[in-house]
């Protein structure tokens, strides 16, 4: 029989609702699991009870912890995380960058709580534990099921506030077997301070020079169009590289790639010339993620040039 770790973190999967209408996670592992359990042996391991939105980088880690934990017994098939649906893309992105096992991690969540009389809970996690033990998907990474689909989790993020199919990923054909970059070794990323800072028309420079006097040891920039600001913000991320702060480029736009084509004082050319990296397909919060991951390496060495090549989401045919 398949053996399978549920990791829970709480999310709307393990919320009910209250007279007003207010969700909350209170969903013990056991309880969200039920029926689910025939024909595969599961462990539950309770981690936390979050709303996804409030988790940070140190829940994130912690979160890693328990998946690397539970993949250390030789008999388990595959490890499924229950996540609030909001910081998921983040979260699994983290686990994936330093996914070194064979056997696949599988995120999912619910749009609407557990005890909702049409929820999505139980479909999903019946869902993540079929990829978990699927065989096909041995090598595949870090993974997303959910609303019927399975996305691989870089380059994957939550594009619908309510439909129940709520992912999307950057490359929706690609296969979920592609060449995964080598795993970064592990490092937690609570305690390295990166920021996302927007760009606006108008923005001026207030946003960055605050993350900068937070402790900020980088920054995302969250640009427009295929990747500008302004002149304003040029002049700043200047000054934030020159102090030795990376800033990373990507775009509020939800589909398409970054590219540092335009000039005149604000564009991403500009951008490049102030000395920022450009995250060609991973957007604000998932390049945060990277960003942060690279930076908590005391040794990170190239870390341009690493940034670069995983913030490309290869959308190669199947190896196997
Ligand atoms: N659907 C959800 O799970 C949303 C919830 N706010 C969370 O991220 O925890």
């Amino acid at each position: 029989m398949p053996k399978v770790a549920v990791v829970t973190t709480g999310g709307t999967i393990a919320s009910t609702r209250d007279g007003q209408g207010v969700s909350r996670p209170v969903v013990a592992g056991s309880d969200l699991l039920g029926s689910t359990r025939a024909g595969t042996e599961i462990r539950v391991v309770d981690v936390m009870s979050k709303d996804s939105s409030s988790m940070t980088f140190a829940d994130m880690d912690r979160v890693r912890d328990t998946v690397t934990s539970e993949l250390s017994d030789p008999d388990l098939d595959a490890v499924v995380v229950l996540h609030g649906t909001d910081t998921m893309e983040e979260t699994a992105f983290l686990v994936d960058l330093h996914h070194a096992d064979p056997r696949p991690v599988v995120f999912t969540g619910a749009q609407r709580t557990f005890d909702h009389p049409e929820s999505d809970a139980r479909a999903n996690l019946t869902d993540a534990i079929a990829a978990g033990t699927n065989p096909a998907l041995r090598g595949a990474g870090v993974l997303i099921a959910f609303g019927g689909a399975l996305h691989r989790a870089s380059g994957t993020r939550k594009a619908d506030t309510t439909s129940l199919d709520a992912f999307r990923s950057v490359h929706p054909t690609g296969d979920l077997l592609p060449q995964r970059p080598d795993p970064l070794s592990w490092h937690p990323i609570s305690g390295t301070r990166v920021d996302i800072v927007a760009a606006y028309p108008g923005a001026d420079r207030v946003q960055i020079d605050a993350c900068l006097a937070a402790g900020a040891r980088g920054l995302v920039l969250d640009g427009l169009g295929s990747g500008n600001a302004n002149p304003a913000i040029v002049e700043a991320v200047r000054d934030c590289t020159s102090a030795g702060i990376p800033v990373v480029v990507t775009t509020r736009v939800p589909h398409g790639p970054t590219s540092a084509t335009y000039g005149g004082g604000g564009g991403g050319h500009d951008l490049i010339s102030a000395g920022a990296l450009f995250s060609t397909d991973l957007r604000a919060g998932q390049a945060r993620i990277l960003l942060a991951a690279l930076l908590a390496d005391p040794e990170h060495t190239d870390l341009d040039k690493e940034f670069d090549r995983r913030s490309r989401i290869d959308p190669a045919p199947r190896i196997s």
